[in-house]
């Protein structure tokens, strides 16, 4: 099993390449095999969910062709399958995209209820309200989820939780619906924009993707496009906050800036410099970091995203810090591990209170989730000794070279799956 192992106790400094959004990248993969012509698709991360949607999109029967590590050609006029494989549903939420994309352009498909991160319990009632509103039969048998429908016909659909998935899924199943559907409470992540300009590029007519109400008007059909997805706003925000933990000078580049602003105003808020370019954000923390509150909610809320990443810094910063969860319910599981490292957290419901330590020793841990991986791995670089983060995968799931993004800002970390290599590393440190 791999493993990073990680030195820590060095201001991470210098230039950071972030990629494609993986959030985003999910649902125009998705979206693409609307069309029964080529799509190519740009800035596409290189991470674990992508390749194991661009598996199941294959498994279905469409074309699936990668040209270098970050586009890819996807024809979907070879599609035979209507039904996604359980194998490839379990390991990534994003696959019920393809319920909302297969029931748009077939009118009919059938995909296992969704894995992805264990944060809560994530319904997708509102996407199911979503399907039917459109004049869909939904359907939940043995573990799967079946729509179909003779036609689907816009509606007016009011959202009762501003939901990312249930927005895209309507969006996705409405543009080619007869007639003009209005989402109203719509979730306005810049991935719900980024969504809507490739569906819009693709000949489909959205309107008002980033407000809480989208106008969809209905067209025959779509067409082929080429597209570049938004940089990532999570992987950024996460070299943001490793620049704080690690009291080091980092600059984000490739980079939307105004994406990152909840995160921004917190970094300032507990003693960060932060500047912004047009494209680029740099991070000093040359200071000591004090506390402040935290309250995740929907964009342009701080992200739920981002939760475990701020606290982690919190953790290191003088005073008492409340880190309030509002968008899931089982979003702490990396506190027990970051008490290992001397953190003093508690929760209590849907809130953590972090009374700041003055530093975090290094200690064996494990990732619970991908963020939440991410966040140990911050504590890890700026925690005095060795770190181990077991667990890696959850954070393969969303984070492209991370331990060779880090390595280059100065940290001390490798990818090791045996005792030797531990030992190897151990030795190079010492
Ligand atoms: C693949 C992907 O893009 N995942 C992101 C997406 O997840 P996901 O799309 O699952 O998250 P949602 O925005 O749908 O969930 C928001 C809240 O709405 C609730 N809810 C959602 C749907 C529904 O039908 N009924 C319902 O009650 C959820 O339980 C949650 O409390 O947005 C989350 C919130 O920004 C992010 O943390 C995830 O990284
Ligand atoms: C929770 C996340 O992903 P998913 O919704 O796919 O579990 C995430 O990207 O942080």
């Amino acid at each position: 099993m791999e493993q990073y192992i990680i030195n820590g106790g060095n201001p991470l400094v210098g230039e950071v390449e972030i990629g494609g959004a993986k959030n985003a990248a999910l649902a125009i993969l998705a979206a693409a095999i609307m069309t029964d012509e080529t799509v190519v698709i740009d800035n596409l991360p290189d991470v674990r969910d992508i390749n194991v949607l661009l598996q199941a999109i294959e498994g279905i029967g469409a074309r699936v062709e990668r040209v270098g590590k970050h586009t890819v050609k996807i024809n979907g006029s070879t599609i035979g399958e209507l039904s996604i494989d359980y194998e490839y549903i379990k390991k990534i939420r994003a696959s019920y995209y393809l319920l909302g994309a297969l029931l748009g352009k077939y009118k009919r498909a059938q995909v296992a209820l969704p894995g992805g991160c264990n944060i809560g319990s994530r319904p997708i009632d509102q996407h199911i309200k979503g399907f039917k509103a459109l004049g869909a039969e939904v359907r939940i048998e043995f573990g799967l989820i079946l729509a179909q429908a003779e036609a689907l016909v816009g509606s007016h659909i009011y959202l009762d939780v501003v939901s990312v998935g249930a927005t895209i899924n309507i969006m996705l199943a409405a543009a080619m619906a007869e007639g003009n559907t209005i989402i109203e409470n719509a979730a306005k992540e810049p991935h719900i924009v980024d969504v809507a300009n490739f569906l819009n590029s693709m000949g489909a007519n959205i309107k008002g993707a980033g407000t809480d109400v989208i106008r969809i008007k209905g067209v025959d059909r779509l067409r082929k496009t080429e597209y570049s997805i938004i940089p990532d706003q999570i992987e950024a925000g996460t070299f943001m906050l490793a620049a704080a933990a690690t009291k080091g000078d980092i600059t984000v580049k490739n980079v939307i800036p105004k994406h990152l602003e909840a995160t921004t105003a917190k970094l300032i808020e507990i003693g960060c410099e932060v500047e912004e370019f047009d494209d680029a954000v740099r991070v000093v923390a040359s200071k000591n970091l004090h506390h402040t509150n935290v309250k995740t909610l929907p964009y342009p809320g701080f992200p739920t995203d981002m939760q475990p990443q701020i606290a982690v810094v919190l953790a290191m910063s003088e005073g008492t810090s409340i880190v309030a969860e509002s968008i899931f319910e089982n979003r702490f599981k990396y506190v027990d591990e970051l008490a290992r490292m001397g953190a003093k957290v508690k929760v209590e419901g849907n809130t953590a209170i972090i009374n700041g330590v003055e530093k975090f020793t290094g200690a064996q841990v494990s990732a619970p989730d991908l963020r939440a991986g991410a966040a140990l791995v911050i504590a890890g670089l700026a925690a005095e000794g060795i770190t181990l983060v077991d667990d890696i995968m959850y954070i393969e799931r969303g984070y492209e070279d991370f331990e060779k993004k880090l390595s280059s800002l100065g940290a001390q970390i490798e990818k090791v799956s045996t005792e030797k290599e531990i030992q190897k590393f151990k030795l190079k440190v010492s």
